[in-house]
């Protein structure tokens, strides 16, 4: 599914928070949204979700103006936000479509997915951050979203166990082909996952570089490409790696 921003602005209160952005996603490309904090990344991921409407310019998905909330749209966000009262399954077929059973087969297809087959019963609060956001991987991706959006979906988890899931995350991608949209303030995590990136910079936050990492995948976290396409990005917002 294609994504296209065309000059898209948001203002609150009359204060411009995002100006002028355009980009466009190709059916399965993994697009980064980077910038330091406040330069209108979460604005602009909650223009594309459908969730606010009052932006100027125009949105499209595949064509079609965005104009509220789009079934084909899935979301992670950096806190899992699962429903308390309900165990890792419920969470998961919660908003889903069809009977119980085929709603539970399902959900339990993809919990098994992300490792989590034998913890179908457990409820939130017996999960660990990295479980409870496996859990979140996993129902995103059951409502079989053509447009997944994540905003920082790992910022809030340890080192390993962001690298697990970034990992995790590129093995279902490879086999759904989303077209994803990636909040995040990590360079290394958007030199790892992104085929393209956006460096937003500025208040109001506006387009500063579009950064395309042509490195194949799998990459080789470390590697000499990945270092020089972090110093690429970090150059656009006038950082270098000793300042990062
Ligand atoms: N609902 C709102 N009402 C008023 N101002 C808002 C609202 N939402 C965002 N803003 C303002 O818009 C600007 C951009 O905020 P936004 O959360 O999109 O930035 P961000 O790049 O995602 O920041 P961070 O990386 O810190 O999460 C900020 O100045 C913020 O205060």
């Amino acid at each position: 599914m294609s994504l296209q921003l065309e000059r898209v602005g948001r203002k609150f209160a009359g204060k411009a928070a995002v100006q002028d952005v355009s980009f466009r996603a190709e059916p399965g490309e993994i697009i980064g949204l980077l910038g330091t904090s406040g330069c209108g990344k979460s604005t602009l991921l909650r223009a594309i979700s459908g969730l606010d409407t009052e932006y100027d310019g125009v949105i499209e998905i595949n064509d079609e103006k965005v104009d509220g909330i789009q079934k084909t749209t899935g979301f992670m966000f950096q806190e899992p936000r699962l429903l308390p009262w309900l165990n890792v399954l419920d969470n998961v077929t919660f908003g889903l479509e069809g009977n119980r059973e085929e709603k539970q087969n399902k959900a339990g297809r993809y919990l098994q997915s992300v490792g989590l087959a034998g913890s179908e019963k457990l409820y939130p609060k017996q999960l660990s951050g990295g479980m409870a956001q496996r859990v979140a991987i996993a129902r995103a991706l059951a409502t079989s979203p053509e447009i997944l959006l994540l905003d920082e979906p790992f910022s809030a988890l340890d080192a390993f166990t962001k690298m697990q899931l970034q990992d995790l995350l590129l093995e279902v991608w490879r086999s759904f082909q989303s077209t994803m949209v990636l909040v995040t303030h990590d360079v290394d995590e958007a030199a790892y996952l992104c085929d393209r990136i956006i460096v937003l910079r500025g208040q109001p936050g506006k387009v500063e570089r579009e950064i395309t990492i042509s490195e194949p995948r799998p990459r080789e976290r470390g590697s000499s490409e990945q270092a020089a396409y972090k110093a690429e990005i970090l150059a656009s917002l006038d950082l270098t790696t000793e300042t990062a």
